[in-house]
Order: C-alpha cells, then structure tokens, then sequence
C-alpha cells in the first residue's frame, strides 16, 4: 500500500519536533512537507530539526509549496495559521489533524466550513487515549454527582499562550454535557477579589503556568463531606504526537467531516 503523504506545521515548535519524530518512526507515513513561519527553523532539514538524522524536507514557510502533493497536515500551531490550513485542507480535500488550542467562535466556524467543504478533520483539545477516558468519566462522574461542585485545576509550562488550556475546557464540556447544561452559562473562568459565594451549579477553572510542565489536569467534584479528584499527567509529548497519527490514520478512511478523539476511538 503506498503511504500516506503528511506535512507537519509549526515544524520548529515543541509538538512539531515531535510530530516529526513521530512521523519518521511510522511505516504508514511519508513526510513530504514541513511548514513554519519565518524563522529560525525554515530552510532548515526537517529531520536534523528534530533531533533525527537527515530527511531530505526542507522547513519551508510557503504553504502552497508545502502542500504540494500532500494527502495530510498535522496541525499543532496556533489559531490563525489552523483555519488557513484548514481552507487549504478543504479544498484540496485533505486529512487534517488540529491539536492547536485557543480558537475564537470565529475560528471554530471556520474549520467547520472547511470540514464541509471537504477536509475530514480531527480537531481534539488533547490526543492522548488517557485523555479521551478521563473526558468519559468525568461526564458520568458530573451527572451522577449532579448536586457536587466541579472545578477543573490545569498547569502547563511557562511558554502556554491560551487559558484555560483546551483540554480544561473539554473537560468542562465533558461535566455540562453530564449535567445537559451549557458550558458557557456556566463557566466562571477567573476569581478575583470580593467574589461572594460559589454560585450552585457553576463550573470553575483554575490555571497555573511554570517551568516545562507538559500538561497537568485535575477534575475536581466537591460534595458535603467528600471530594472526587479526577487526574492526568501528560510525561512526554509523543502521547499526542502518536495520538495525532492515529487519529490520521482513521481518518483517512472516512468521509469530508469534522471529527473528536472519541470518534476516532469508536466511543461516540
Ligand atoms: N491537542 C493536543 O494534544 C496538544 C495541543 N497542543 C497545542 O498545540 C499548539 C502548539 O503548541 P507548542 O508546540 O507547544 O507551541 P510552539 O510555540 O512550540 O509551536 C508552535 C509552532 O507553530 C508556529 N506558528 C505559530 N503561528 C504560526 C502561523 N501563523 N503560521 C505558521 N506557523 C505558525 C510557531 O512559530 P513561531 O515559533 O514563529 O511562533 C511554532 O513553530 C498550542 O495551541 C498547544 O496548546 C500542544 C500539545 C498537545
Ligand atoms: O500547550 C500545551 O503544551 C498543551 N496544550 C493542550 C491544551 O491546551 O490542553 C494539550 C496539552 O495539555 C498540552
């Protein structure tokens, strides 16, 4: 069977270099493309970028050459640059693999456009299986404990540019929709000052940022006399750099579509 041809954006970012590694470790793929915005990582060998020995991919920051004859993206770089990735991945009908967090409403329309305008995409706060498990329980985990007060603990390292991360706010999703609420009616994302009491029913997010932490998450459900913590700890990022291939690989065999993690996992 021939492989699949992928290009990697934000090659030079941390999930980049690992998507790259990645990519060169699985026998199911080709890299043939690998984008950036100037800098110092254009120009550069894709795979001596990543710590790997040469791949013959030039860094390039011209999306059109980038894309040149590419059947996937592997998208981990920040708003803008996914949903102009995505227009591209609509109409040349590609695979195309968001894990970029930080989208406005703006931006969430748009990829929804460019999934029906023919990308199959996989757009997921998190990669990691464990994640994907965590978000189950914690739905079930909110709607048997209807009465118990959620808040969602995130930190990540020093270099994060949104909050609360994506995956905090999947996971509040996961809660509202045990709950068959809106998150957005419900999230209290900052306190500050005089806030009086916690309102009943609301969903509260804390976020910590220091040092290189890749990515901590705790669901908390507090109840009268007994508190539920719900954990993940991310340890190395090749758990989304493989998760991320594992979602392409799925989806190239399904239709134009905007797809989650739990699709992909056969959980919805
Ligand atoms: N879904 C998941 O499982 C995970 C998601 N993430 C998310 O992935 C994203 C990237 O994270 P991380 O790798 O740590 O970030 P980095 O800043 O290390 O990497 C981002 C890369 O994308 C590049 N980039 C930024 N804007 C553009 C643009 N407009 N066009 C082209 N390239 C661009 C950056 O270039 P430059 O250096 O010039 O800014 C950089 O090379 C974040 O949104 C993060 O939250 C991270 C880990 C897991
Ligand atoms: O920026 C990161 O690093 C991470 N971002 C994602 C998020 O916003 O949840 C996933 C992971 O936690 C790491």
């Amino acid at each position: 069977m021939d492989r699949l041809k992928v290009v990697i954006a934000g090659a030079g970012g941390r999930m980049g270099q690992a998507n790259l590694r990645a990519v060169a470790a699985a026998p199911q793929l080709q890299l043939v493309g690998a984008l950036d915005r100037p800098g110092a990582s254009v120009g550069r060998d894709a795979g001596t970028l990543a710590g790997l020995e040469p791949l013959g991919v030039t860094v390039t920051s011209d999306l059109q050459q980038a894309l040149d004859g590419a059947d996937a993206i592997i998208d981990f770089t920040a708003p803008a640059a996914s949903v102009e990735l995505a227009a591209a991945a609509g109409s040349r009908k590609l695979v195309h693999i968001i894990g970029t967090t930080g989208f406005s409403d703006a931006d969430e329309a748009a990829i929804a456009a460019a999934a029906v305008a023919g990308a199959r995409i996989v757009k997921s706060g998190n990669f990691s299986p464990g994640m994907v498990a965590l978000t189950a329980l914690v739905e079930k985990a909110a709607a048997a404990l209807s009465d118990y007060d959620v808040e969602i603990l995130e930190m990540h390292h020093n270099q994060k540019v949104d909050a609360p991360s994506g995956t905090a706010l999947m996971l509040g999703e996961a809660a509202a929709r045990g709950r068959h609420v809106s998150l957005k009616d419900k999230w209290v994302k900052v306190r500050d000052g005089h806030t009086g009491p916690r309102e009943a029913g609301t969903i509260g997010f804390a976020t910590l940022r220091g040092g290189n932490v890749i990515g901590d998450h705790m669901v908390i459900l507090a109840g009268p006399s007994e508190r539920i913590e719900l954990n993940h700890r991310a340890q190395d990022r090749t758990i989304y750099a493989n998760g991320a291939i594992r979602a392409l690989l799925w989806a190239a065999g399904q239709p134009a579509g905007l797809y989650s993690m739990a699709d992909v996992l056969g959980l919805n």
